[in-house]
């Protein structure tokens, strides 16, 4: 498996054009999603951890009361990667509204 390579600054900015709602902070992208009730923002854990779980790329997850935060990184880059991006897309399939 090849070592996934940092992305430059306009390679992120590029990608973030296809996720709107997703932005740029230092070494990550985040998104913060409203869900109607908490039950919801468990399922919706719960799916994007069978993706991660699935690709072997983990977001960092933040639960309070119904809003979530993800934030995507690559740990082994130290930065953001095609994977992080990839996962952001599923991310936002999974959650957005
Ligand atoms: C051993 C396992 O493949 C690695 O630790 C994976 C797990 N999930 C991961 N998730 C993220 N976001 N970054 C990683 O570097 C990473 N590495």
């Amino acid at each position: 498996m090849t070592m996934a390579e940092l992305l430059s600054d306009a390679e992120v900015t590029e990608a973030l054009t296809e996720l709107p709602r997703w932005r740029r902070d230092g070494a990550m992208l985040v998104r913060t999603v409203d869900l109607p009730t908490f039950p919801d923002a468990i399922t919706v854990v719960d799916r994007v951890a069978e993706v991660a779980e699935a690709r072997n790329h983990h977001p960092d997850i933040d639960i309070r009361w119904r809003t979530l935060t993800f934030r995507c990184s690559t740990h082994s880059a130290g930065g953001i990667t095609d994977l992080d991006v990839a996962l952001a897309r599923e991310i936002e399939r999974l959650a957005g509204s």
